[in-house]
């Protein structure tokens, strides 16, 4: 059976440039959800023209628009592309402007044209589950994130924050202190060990 090989990883959104090319429906999705996870991250948009809605959102993240076509030099300092037009010629360009500077690019609507898919995301407080169909079903990451955002309890945090306090109590060596909070955690999952 195929698996998913993607790798995930957790980027400081507050560290990093993003850059999104369009503004219309896909442009507010997608930056919707990157805020929804990462209030913080700092984006800039380019576009000839945004969704009214869109302007809102961004107006309430401090998030910088261009109000012009495209252009590489808008790669300028950027870290994250994604690429949202309605014109599959500029989308593929920034694709290739941006494989030139080894820039990490996804176009949304093109799986082929992404080095890194968006996912489905559940915070709770210090705790977040990302969620990836491989790119094949982008509706099932959607109820799958709905799934666990209702089965997460609001407090799993509250688990995170005491055992971080607690391992600070502790004393011994790295490995004792690996032993100790191996041994406390254990009954989290009794039932499936
Ligand atoms: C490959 C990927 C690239 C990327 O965008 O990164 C991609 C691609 C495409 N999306 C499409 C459509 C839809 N996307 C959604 C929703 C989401 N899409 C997201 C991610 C991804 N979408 C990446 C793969 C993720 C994975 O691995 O599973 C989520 C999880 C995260 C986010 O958007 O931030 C977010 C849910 C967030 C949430 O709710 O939590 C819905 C559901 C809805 O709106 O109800 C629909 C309508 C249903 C449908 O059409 O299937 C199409 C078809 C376009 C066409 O017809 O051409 C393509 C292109 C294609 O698949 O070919
Ligand atoms: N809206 C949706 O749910 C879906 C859309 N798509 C596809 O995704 C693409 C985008 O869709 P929408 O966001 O709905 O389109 P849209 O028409 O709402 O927005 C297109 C955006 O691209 C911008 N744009 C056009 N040329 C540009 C350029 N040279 N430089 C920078 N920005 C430019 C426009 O100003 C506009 O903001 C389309 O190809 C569409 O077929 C696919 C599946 C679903």
């Amino acid at each position: 059976m195929e698996r998913n090989n993607l790798y995930p990883i957790f980027l400081k959104t507050s560290q990093l440039h993003i850059l999104i090319v369009g503004g219309g429906y896909v442009a507010e999705e997608k930056l919707h959800f990157l805020l929804k996870s990462s209030p913080d991250a700092r984006v800039t948009m380019v576009a000839p023209f945004f969704r009214p809605e869109t302007s809102r959102i961004a107006d309430r993240h401090q998030v910088r628009r261009i109000k012009e076509p495209y252009h590489p030099e808008h790669l300028d300092g950027q870290h994250l592309v994604i690429a949202t037009t309605d014109d599959p010629q500029v989308n593929l360009q920034v694709y290739n402007d941006c494989r030139q500077r080894h820039l990490l690019v996804n176009v949304a609507d093109n799986p082929p044209l992404c080095d890194f898919y968006m996912g489905g995301i559940v915070t709770k407080g210090h705790v977040k589950v990302a969620i990836s169909t491989n790119g094949k079903s982008p509706t099932t990451a959607k109820r799958l994130r709905q799934f666990f955002e209702a089965i997460l309890p609001e407090d799993i945090s509250l688990l995170v924050q005491n055992l971080h306090a607690y391992r600070k109590t502790l004393g011994g060596s790295f490995e004792d202190k690996v032993v100790k909070m191996n041994e406390i955690t254990r009954p989290l999952v009794e039932d499936q060990t």
